[in-house]
């Protein structure tokens, strides 16, 4: 069977529609030749006709953009502020934003822009509209007041398609609605059975640092907490765990050969797993930022195959097991096919029943399972990986933050105890570190929609006319910019402090503008696992309170070449200034070479 690659699909589509206008003209140029009798050798009908396609693309762009004006006119509008690059189509502008993103400071090439056009503006990009906003006001409008006029649209779903196929996070209108209904239920209600299921994880995560912190080395939180998120994830979506936290940790880059040369190599089912599982993730995510130009360099095949091969040999058998099983017990019961639909309360979630469990009452359809599986798997499993890595970094380097809220722990539940959910409604200062967490490094600190119809955004200048904005248009909004904005959260917006989401500031800055703090997104589109999130970063960090009574950046752990770049530390006052770690995004955020820490054991 031959395969077109995206690459080819891309080039075969490109030439054909950029090629038709120059052979259309010729072949008409050739016919009115002939018909008035006129010889003129084909190299110059060639020739003339080669010339239509550029000028008729030039055309294009010129008529769109007149279009616009007109519409914005007569709408009382303005266009967005645009980028006037140097080089045609805002190559150079281009070029600088991949560099920023290959070796700079989360952000940086698109903050500079904004701080130079404002907060909202258009970088465009080889001639098509690039917007980028940090405006709760627009961000609201396309998450909530208007959100049936913006999708994630064909281009992202285009983009992705390989990897979540259309589970909830890659579709729209029917197809998303169907995903999140027969989704939500198992999300809707304080699902208590999952803190058996946390205790039993962060016990081992608990273990496995007592042991490194008794050998005197780092460890790497982050790789830790994938796994511990990796597992929890497996087991209460599929009731399979793939067990990550029992295979090899890796030891800090300078002790490598040491302990690595009397380990076995053997690449376990999890580990494979987990790294086809994020390479696929990587692989849509550099789509994305490269935009319609990503199947260039994908000409000889589809780079997620061989990673989703893995992932899918991992997850088809479950998936065929679990409607192997609702099969079978039907029969037991005597009701088949359709009719189990109409005879079970399907949005009823027994404590022990897994999310396939509950999704196979909805479809047996295994592709639609697997995606669905997957899309949380996704969804669940990075954020919260991260945002717990990225708590441990400030509670490591905030030592009275980690003296205060070790406090609260050890008052609110003790030294040993199991936590539980009326222990975590309590805690309201751990709440904060958590949201002031959450407020620098929103895990998904970039996002995007696309605009269906043309509309108007209120200027985030009011002397100015409302923004115009087109129809199909790609809209990328940055939650993190947003979240840093001194003019939302105070002078103070680049420290972190949890204290703002407990005193007057709150009322001052959030209340007054809840769409300033999104983290979870908001609107129809919100977050279904907000709650989950937050019980099961709560409980890991209650357990990693009681158990350590300090944690200590290894900075000398850090491979070098993941380490913050020095010159970022001439920009005094600012985030990128202060950083110790090197944050960097995929589809999510992350630590680039992981968190090395070093955990005291509590003597309590
Ligand atoms: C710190 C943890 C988390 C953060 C910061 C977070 C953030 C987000 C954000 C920003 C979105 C919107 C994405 C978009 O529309 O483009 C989202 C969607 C979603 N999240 Fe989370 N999430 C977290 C944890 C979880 C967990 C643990 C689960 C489930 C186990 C989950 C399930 C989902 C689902 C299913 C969606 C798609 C909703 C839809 O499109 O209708 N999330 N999350």
């Amino acid at each position: 069977m031959t395969v077109i690659t995206p690459g080819i699909d891309f080039l075969l589509r490109g030439a054909f529609s950029y090629l038709a206008p120059s052979v259309l003209f010729a072949v008409s140029l050739n016919h009115i030749f002939h018909l008035n009798d006129i010889q003129v050798p084909t190299v110059v009908v060639v020739l003339i006709g080669a010339l239509a396609s550029p000028i008729y693309t030039a055309f294009k762009i010129c008529a769109s953009d007149w279009k616009a004006r007109r519409e914005a006119n007569k709408l009382g509008a303005r266009l967005i502020p645009r980028v006037k690059g140097r080089f045609p189509g805002n190559l150079d502008v281009l070029r600088q934003l991949m560099q920023d993103f290959e070796t700079g400071y989360i952000g940086d090439g698109v903050a500079q822009l904004i701080k130079e056009h404002g907060p909202i503006v258009d970088m465009h990009i080889l001639w098509d509209c690039a917007v980028v906003t940090t405006c709760p006001e627009h961000i609201k409008a396309m998450l909530a007041k208007d959100f049936t006029n913006f999708e994630k649209g064909p281009e992202f779903h285009a983009n992705m398609h390989s990897v979540l196929g259309t589970g909830v996070f890659n579709s729209d209108g029917d197809m998303w609605k169907f995903h999140r209904s027969m989704t939500r239920p198992f999300f809707s209600r304080d699902r208590i059975s999952h803190f058996d299921l946390f205790d039993r994880h962060a016990e081992i995560v608990i273990q496995k640092m007592r042991e490194r912190s008794r050998q005197g080395s780092a460890i790497d939180f982050q790789d830790l907490m994938g796994r511990f998120t990796l597992d929890s994830a497996t087991e209460f979506l599929f009731g399979s765990c793939v067990h990550s936290l029992n295979g090899r940790l890796p030891y800090p880059y300078d002790k490598q050969l040491l302990h690595y040369s009397d380990t076995h190599q053997s690449e376990e089912v999890a580990e494979k797993f987990a790294h086809a599982f994020l390479q696929a993730q990587q692989i849509i995510a550099g789509r994305e930022r490269m935009g319609w130009t990503w199947p260039l360099t994908e000409l000889w095949g589809d780079k997620t195959n061989e990673h989703m091969r893995v992932v899918d040999a991992f997850i088809a058998p479950i998936v065929k097991d679990a409607v192997k099983k609702k099969r079978s017990a039907d029969e037991e019961k005597g009701i088949a096919g359709s009719a189990t639909l109409d005879m079970e309360k399907k949005d009823d979630v027994s404590d022990d029943e897994t999310l396939l469990d509950h999704l196979v009452k909805f479809t047996s359809d295994p592709i639609v399972l697997k995606d669905e599986v997957l899309n949380i798997m996704i969804a669940g499993r990075d954020t919260t990986a991260a945002t717990l890595t990225i708590i441990l970094y400030f509670l490591s380097t905030h030592p009275a933050v980690f003296a205060r809220l070790r406090t609260e722990v050890v008052d609110k539940v003790g030294a040993n105890k199991r936590p539980t959910f009326e222990d975590i409604r309590e805690m309201k200062y751990l709440r904060a570190v958590i949201n002031e967490t959450l407020r620098l490094y929103p895990i998904v600190p970039f996002n995007v929609r696309t605009s269906i119809e043309p509309t108007v955004w209120p200027s985030p200048d009011p002397n100015e006319k409302p923004i115009y904005i087109p129809a199909k248009t790609k809209m990328s909004y940055s939650v993190m910019l947003m979240h840093r904005r001194k003019d939302l959260w105070g002078p103070d917006a680049e420290e972190f402090d949890p204290d703002r989401f407990l005193d007057a500031r709150l009322k001052k800055y959030l209340i007054s503008n809840s769409f300033a703090f999104l983290p979870f997104n908001a609107g129809p589109r919100i977050c279904l696992g907000q709650q989950f999130a937050y019980n099961e970063m709560s409980f890991m960090v209650i357990r990693l309170l009681q158990a350590f009574d300090s944690f200590t950046l290894d900075e000398d752990a850090q491979p070098p070449e993941t380490k913050p770049l020095p010159e970022w530390r001439n920009e005094v006052g600012t985030r990128k200034g202060m950083e110790k770690f090197f944050p960097k995004v995929g589809l999510t955020l992350y630590a680039h070479g992981g968190l090395w820490i070093k955990a005291k054991e509590a003597q309590e």
